[in-house]
């Protein structure tokens, strides 16, 4: 962390993130540009007996643009699977139209193109990696030679290699995920659906997804990605459209939405108090209000994984940072006074090395 870095934030009034109105940004795009494009497009289930019984979507719009990584957003039952499999051709539409590769979705051929991560990858439990993502490669007419070069690519990039020949069964669920990432890319597709892709893995897991994904844009891919996880989506997607209850409420680039009106934000190292000093009376005679000037922190993610690689580097190390709130206020006991839950004097102290304040990197094994 950038103990050293100053963050400046003044207003002049409420702030509240930009785009508050609904459908801030609409397309500007060229035709070739679009990868995927819903017209009007609406869904309504029927039951049995042809009556309506759920309106999933109603009259969606959207463009999804060669290159990026679009955020499809929304609570439980706002339409994005619906959204998902009307883009895939598994359904037809009441009524609009989805275009994917200036084709007709209904067109099965453009699937060819598409690489799809479903919420829950069904493979199957007694096949290994390889022999998984060898049969995937079967199913799209690969030689021998392409799927075991294309095998080798897929495994190395999910982090498998090491793990090819045990059964799925025996995987973690963030090794199922990533098994079902490689088959979703077996057949090297331009566009890539992502349900959830972060589901079931752990921090590490879920920044080297993040890593992948952008990864696969930056070799010129197109990814769908739908999560409820909003922290991933913000990490990666350059665009998001926001449903809810079938209605697209929000469209437009993550860095514009969020965006804080009326707020500066200026971040600096190595400034002196009189410098700081000097800045606040800057901002005092402007007439602007100072609402904080401190050092940033930074994210738990980043917490988490620094302490996660500096115990793989040095196994066996402790690090406990003592924090002024771990440490015991005046009106608590004393050290020579145990607590109820404390070890008496002459029992043995189960963590010594916590309660001595031990700053990061001490070696206490
Ligand atoms: N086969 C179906 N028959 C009837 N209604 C359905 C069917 N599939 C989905 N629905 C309904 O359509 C609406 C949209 O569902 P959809 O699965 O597209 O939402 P979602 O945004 O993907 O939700 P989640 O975040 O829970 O995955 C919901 O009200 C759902 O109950």
């Amino acid at each position: 962390m950038d103990t050293d870095s100053t963050a400046v934030a003044d207003s002049a009034d409420e702030n509240t993130p930009a785009g508050a109105a609904p459908v801030a940004a609409r397309s500007t795009a060229t035709g070739s540009d679009v990868v995927i494009e819903t017209r009007n497009l609406s869904k309504i289930y029927k039951d049995f007996w042809g009556r309506k019984k759920v309106h999933a979507l109603k009259s969606l719009d959207i463009e999804v643009r060669k290159g990026e990584i679009f955020g499809l957003l929304g609570p439980n039952g706002s339409g994005k699977s619906t959204t998902i499999k009307l883009i895939l051709g598994l359904l037809f539409p009441t009524s609009g139209r989805v275009l994917v590769f200036d084709k007709d979705a209904t067109e099965t051929k453009k699937n060819e193109q598409i690489g799809y991560l479903p919420e829950e990858s069904y493979l199957y439990q007694f096949l290994n990696a390889e022999e998984t993502l060898d049969f995937y490669g079967r199913l799209f007419d690969m030689s021998g030679r392409q799927r075991k070069q294309r095998v080798e690519e897929l495994l190395t990039l999910v982090g498998l290699q090491g793990a090819r020949h045990r059964q799925l069964r025996e995987y973690s669920k963030g090794m199922r995920r990533r098994v079902g990432l490689a088959q979703a890319l077996i057949n090297d597709p331009d566009l890539i659906l992502l349900d959830e892709p972060t589901t079931g893995l752990d921090p590490i897991g879920i920044r080297e997804m993040k890593d992948l994904i952008l990864a696969l844009r930056d070799q010129g891919k197109t990814i769908l990605l739908c999560s409820h996880q909003l922290g991933d989506v913000q990490d990666v997607c350059d665009r998001v459209a926001i449903l809810h209850q079938g209605e697209l409420k929000e469209l437009g680039r993550v860095t514009d939405l969020l965006k804080v009106q009326d707020v500066t934000e200026v971040h600096a190292s190595g400034l002196s108090e009189e410098a700081k000093n000097e800045i606040r009376e800057v901002i005092a005679r402007h007439g602007a209000d100072l609402k904080s000037m401190d050092n940033p922190t930074a994210t738990m993610e980043d917490l988490f994984l620094n302490i996660v690689r500096e115990s793989e580097a040095r196994p066996g190390a402790r690090r406990v940072s003592a924090t002024a709130s771990d440490e015991p206020a005046a009106d608590e006991p004393a050290a020579d006074e145990p607590a109820a839950d404390e070890p008496a004097a002459d029992e043995p102290a189960a963590d010594a090395s916590a309660a001595d304040g031990s700053q990061a990197g001490s070696d206490k094994s």
